[in-house]
């Protein structure tokens, strides 16, 4: 049987302790940095129950292809491969009620089954918490261990947040995953009009507890309704031209700098 991993060079874990801090967001500006430096990246969205990669590529209408080498990944309009339950449910309004065994049968089948190509980077975007999704992963992984560069770990910087986030830290160390570091996102308000930020939340949150555990701090993202508005409107192909983009290039480039923990 081909080994369709074969040309995966480098993955990257996406995790949060809760739901809607933005995990899937920064999967998505992490993979649009990465393919704008010229590097072949896919997006594996093993968020089973509320997968949204398929909504926010707009790419809902597409469908997984069988070929004989195995499932071929959707392909987005910024040339990012992506596999997501989103492309093999009939319905967007299809809920899935699957127990564990399904679930974890459904995260095999994404590892062996999924023809991906040469890719430098395979970005997985996982459900909140820890769940049997998360097992599942770590379990499908673990023959491609020397490919894993770690794990992104996403907050919003309340205290809330970050109890939870102590969970999934505490979770990553139990199977041995490497975090790369922790990305506060929603650390405070751009203004449309005066472009001031104002932090809503209480701040630095996220910049404390990766100190307090000797972890890296990867930087913050604030919210910004620009991101929202290419996203809902489809327009996540002007990425680039966006000044959240530069934001966030800083990180991914300066902070994460997934080039230099890369594997050749
Ligand atoms: N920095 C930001 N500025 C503006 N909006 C943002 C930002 N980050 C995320 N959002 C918006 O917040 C919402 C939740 O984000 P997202 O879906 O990425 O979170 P998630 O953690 O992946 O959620 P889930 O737990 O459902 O998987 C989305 O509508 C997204 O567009």
């Amino acid at each position: 049987m081909t080994d369709n991993f074969q040309s995966v060079k480098n993955i990257l874990l996406v995790l949060s302790g809760k739901g809607g801090v933005g995990k899937s967001s920064v999967t998505t500006q992490l993979a649009l940095s990465l393919s704008l430096q010229g590097f072949k990246v896919g997006i594996l969205d093993i968020d089973l129950t509320g997968p949204s990669i398929p909504r926010i590529f707009q790419a809902e209408d597409s469908k997984i292809v069988q070929s004989h080498h195995g499932w071929i990944p959707v392909s987005s309009t910024n040339g990012i491969k992506l596999i997501s339950i989103g492309f093999l449910i009939k319905d967007r309004g299809d809920s899935i009620v699957w127990r564990g065994a399904k679930k974890s049968a459904m995260i095999k089948q994404f590892i062996t089954d999924v023809n991906w190509g040469e890719l430098d980077y395979l970005i997985i975007d996982t459900p909140p918490g820890t769940s049997d999704e998360h097992i599942s992963i770590v379990e499908e992984l673990s023959a491609y261990r020397e490919k894993i560069i770690g794990g992104v770990i996403v907050t919003t910087p309340q205290l809330i947040s970050l109890e939870d986030v102590r969970k999934e830290i505490n979770f990553c160390k139990l199977v041995k995953l490497e975090i790369i570091g922790i990305v506060e996102n929603m650390n405070g308000f751009v203004c449309p009009h005066c472009k001031e930020c104002t932090n809503i939340f209480s701040s630095k949150g996220g910049e404390i507890l990766a100190k307090e555990l000797s972890l890296k701090y990867l930087g913050r993202l604030p919210i910004d309704p620009k991101y929202n508005e290419l996203v809902e409107s489809g327009k996540l192909a002007k990425y680039q031209d966006s000044e959240i983009y530069n934001e966030y290039f800083k990180i991914i480039m300066e902070q994460i700098d997934v080039r230099s923990i890369s594997k050749e």
